[in-house]
């Protein structure tokens, strides 16, 4: 497999009239990995990734994928896959037309049934897209990404409006087209969807790249935190900790299980309760939090 970057996004910039949307933006996104670009409302991921797809031009910089300009569709459409907010497919039309429309739009080739069936479609594949259900249609803006497994995947918002055993679904598929060497970027506000399953993390803000790293990279920034109530006073605490507003005892530690060890030898050999005792790493959610703070 090459080792270029899939995606090479070099100090773009986007206005709209005297707005700048996306300021001096640079990444990069690698052959199989899952690159979620992430970030506030607002903060530029639909313009910088629509210009990823080719469908806007940027109003300075480069965008490079799979080493050519997305303006080059003929060269760069067929190897991606897209799965936008919405689709667009007809409502007059069947499922099964409606997916094998995706296959002759992107000029790969596939079997509408099998893509029916990743989708989890199957029993609906007569039905017209009118009648399908939110979720329904959701998994069949999906079959654009799975069609022909494409070596470049975009999935924005994949999840919006499934139910868990959906997300599964979908979340399975993914893997599969993962374990065939698809290039994933996905889109998503919920965070424990990129925690479980980013390779890498850009997280975006008013324009730019705020943060980026693993999961693991992003979180050791901040402290992991324990949180207990005492069920009597004591005299002294064996860490520093600080009192929140509801009497619970809140210790920020970047030395956790260290710390934990320390409270807990403490409350045995005093007998005491740690009631309602929590300790958790630091969540993707406390990175985004620290942003806007
Ligand atoms: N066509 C447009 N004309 C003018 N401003 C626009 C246009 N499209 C987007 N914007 C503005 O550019 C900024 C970035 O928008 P964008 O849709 O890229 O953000 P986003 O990160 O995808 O946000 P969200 O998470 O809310 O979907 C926003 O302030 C938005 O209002």
């Amino acid at each position: 497999m090459s080792t270029s970057p899939v995606i090479e996004v070099d100090h773009l910039n986007l206005t709209y009239g005297d707005f700048h949307a996306v300021k001096d933006l640079s990444f990069e996104v690698r052959p199989g990995e899952l690159y979620a670009l992430l970030g506030t409302n607002g903060a530029g991921k639909t313009s910088t990734l629509e210009i990823v797809e080719g469908h806007r031009a940027p109003s300075s910089g480069t965008v490079r994928v799979f080493g050519r300009s997305p303006g080059d569709r003929t060269a760069v459409r067929p190897r991606m896959g897209i799965m936008l907010q919405e689709s667009g497919f007809s409502p007059d039309l069947t499922v099964r037309e409606s997916v094998g429309l995706i296959g002759k739009l992107t000029r790969r080739t596939d079997d509408a049934d099998r893509v029916i069936d990743v989708v989890d479609l199957t029993r609906k594949a007569g039905t017209r897209v009118g009648q399908l259900s939110g979720g329904e249609k959701r998994r069949l803006d999906f079959a654009t990404a799975v069609w022909g497994t494409p070596e470049l995947i975009f999935l924005d918002e994949p999840t919006t409006g499934l139910d868990i055993q959906s997300r599964d679904h979908l979340w399975n598929a993914v893997d599969r087209l993962r374990e065939n060497g698809s290039t994933v970027v996905l889109t998503t506000h919920y965070l424990e969807e990129a925690q479980q399953r980013a390779d890498r993390i850009g997280l975006m803000h008013q324009g730019v790249l705020n943060r980026e790293g693993t999961v693991a990279e992003l979180t050791r920034t901040l402290p992991s935190v324990i949180k207990f109530t005492l069920a009597t006073p004591v005299p002294a605490l064996p860490l520093q900790g600080a009192v929140a507003a509801d009497g619970s005892v809140v210790v920020e530690t970047f030395t956790l299980q260290k710390d934990l060890h320390v409270l807990l030898t403490w409350a045995q050999e005093n007998a005491l309760d740690l009631r309602d005792l929590s300790a958790g790493a630091t969540r993707l959610d406390d990175v985004f939090r620290a942003i806007e703070s």
